[in-house]
Parts: C-alpha cells; sequence; structure tokens
C-alpha cells in the first residue's frame, strides 16, 4: 500500500484540509498520514478562527513519520506562518519529499487569510523551488505573479511564469473564472500546455475543491508515472465530488 503524508490545516468541518485528504487518500486506496500546520474553526460558511501549530512540532510530526513509516508522496496545503513554511523546506530537503503536490493555499473562500503576508515571499523562495506539482488557484496565480488574470490567454502567461519559480508542473485552477458555463484548469510542464475543460456545475457547497483536487493527484502519482493522466484521474475523480456533493459539500466517496 502507498503511503501518502498531509502538511496542512484541520478543518473541523471536514470539507477542507487534513479531513478532506485523509477521506480522498482513503477514496483511492492509500494509506494516509498527517502533520497539522494549523487548528481551524469553521463551518460550511466559511473560517472563523485560525491557530497555527509550533513550527517544531510540525517539524517533529514529519521526522516521525519518515523515519519510521516511511512517505511516498507529500501533500501539502495551508501553512499560515513564515516559521512552518521555513520549517517545512528543511523537512522537504532532509527526508527527500521531492515527489509532491503543492496547494498554495493563500486565502479562504471567505477571504480569511491562510498564509501570512510575510510568509508569501518565503513561500516562493523556499517551498515552489522544491515543488513537483503546484497547484495555485487563479486569485493566488495573481498574488504570485503580481499579474490579472481575466482569460486562458493570461493563464497560460502566468502558468510560465510560476514555471520560471521552480516548480516542475503548474495546474492552474480555472474555478474562479467560469466561462459559458465551463470551467478550464491549465497544466504546464515548461514546454506544452494541456487544457481540461470542465462544465461548471451550480452545486450548492464546493468548499473544499482545492485541497480534494490536490490530495487526488498526490494519490495518483505515487500509483503511476505518466503525470498528465494522474492529473486526469484526479480531475475527473473530483467532478464527480463535486456532482454527487450535498448541502454539507462535496461527496469524496462517490465512486463506491
Ligand atoms: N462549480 C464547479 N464546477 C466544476 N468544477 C469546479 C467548480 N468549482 C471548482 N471547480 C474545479 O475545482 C478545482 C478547484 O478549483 P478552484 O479554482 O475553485 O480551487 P480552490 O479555490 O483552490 O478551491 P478551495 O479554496 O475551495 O479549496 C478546479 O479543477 C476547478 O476547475
Ligand atoms: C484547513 C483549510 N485548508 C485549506 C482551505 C481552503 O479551501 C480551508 N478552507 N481550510
Amino acid at each position: 500500500m502507498k503511503k501518502a503524508l498531509t502538511v496542512a490545516g484541520s478543518d473541523n468541518s471536514g470539507g477542507a484540509g487534513i479531513q478532506a485528504d485523509l477521506k480522498v487518500f482513503s477514496a483511492f486506496g492509500i494509506y494516509g498520514m498527517t502533520a497539522i500546520t494549523s487548528i481551524t474553526v469553521q463551518n460550511t460558511k466559511g473560517v472563523i478562527e485560525t491557530i497555527p501549530v509550533n513550527s517544531q512540532t510540525l517539524y517533529n510530526q514529519i521526522k516521525s513519520i519518515a523515519e519510521d513509516i516511511g512517505i511516498d508522496v507529500l501533500k501539502v496545503g495551508m501553512l499560515q506562518t513564515a516559521e512552518n513554511v521555513e520549517i517545512l523546506s528543511e523537512a522537504i530537503d532532509k527526508f527527500n519529499l521531492n515527489l509532491n503536490v503543492i496547494d498554495t493555499v493563500i486565502k479562504s473562500k471567505n477571504n480569511k487569510s491562510l498564509l501570512n503576508d510575510e510568509a508569501i515571499d518565503l513561500f516562493i523562495k523556499k517551498i515552489i523551488p522544491k515543488s513537483f506539482i503546484i497547484t495555485p488557484n487563479i486569485p493566488e496565480a495573481e498574488r504570485l505573479t503580481g499579474n490579472i488574470i481575466k482569460d486562458i490567454e493570461d493563464m497560460k502567461k502566468s502558468a510560465k511564469e510560476l514555471y520560471k519559480m521552480g516548480a516542475k508542473y503548474i495546474v492552474l485552477k480555472g474555478g474562479h473564472l467560469p466561462m459559458e458555463n465551463k470551467v478550464f484548469d491549465i497544466i504546464y510542464d515548461g514546454k506544452d500546455f494541456v487544457i481540461l475543460e470542465y462544465p461548471f456545475v451550480k452545486a450548492k457547497n464546493t468548499h473544499g475543491t482545492g485541497c480534494t483536487y490536490a490530495s487526488a493527484i498526490a494519490s495518483n502519482i505515487v500509483k503511476q508515472k505518466d503525470i498528465i493522466k494522474a492529473i486526469r484521474i484526479a480531475r475527473i475523480y473530483l467532478q464527480g465530488a463535486i456532482e454527487n456533493s450535498t448541502d454539507i459539500g462535496l461527496n469524496h466517496f462517490w465512486m463506491h
């Protein structure tokens, strides 16, 4: 059984963060493990409170798993503090966590900060160059590049600039920019663009789509070498989770 570690915040409402990641790993038959960066208080309406975990405790959580059970793939979500960014960078080097999916979480849907302003430059400097895949949404890509993104051409331009920051694959998610009832994700590997096009679903609650997508990608890149195929499988799974969602949120187990 492949083993995945998620380094992320706890979402007590179960839709995003650590809780979503563990559901996704389970749906794909992956053994899921956690290193919690922040305890958040949230519900279907949004994030109410965030309490960061001490960065040494974060490091110890990663170390205890890396030195014992082992980590086949790493998924990273909310980090909240500069100290957590710094310690994660050390842990990636120390434990060779090079097969990873880094979700560039900056803000929640209700605009609550999930990565402090002073941590963003450090994240660009220390984490993006060590990333295998990064998965920014449109506002995050705008914040990281300084660009304004209004259409697919803008998405492609920003994907190229994000690639130059050092990740091997960029998955620029277009959920915030629906066009004619369609959503587009742009994948860029430094050479070619792949565009994934899906119908926009008028779901009541899509809380946690970003976390769910990133952990589905992590679950699949550890199973097979064709990265584009792995991302496609993750996107099909995500669409099913959205289409089968309820008022509470995504249905992570729609395949079962
Ligand atoms: N209503 C929708 N219908 C279909 N696909 C969607 C919808 N909303 C989001 N998606 C898809 O979900 C994925 C995540 O997109 P989005 O840009 O919303 O990420 P996110 O903002 O990081 O998510 P979150 O912050 O809620 O975790 C993308 O693949 C996007 O295309
Ligand atoms: C813990 C956590 N991570 C990420 C997000 C972004 O969806 C959230 N709302 N909560």
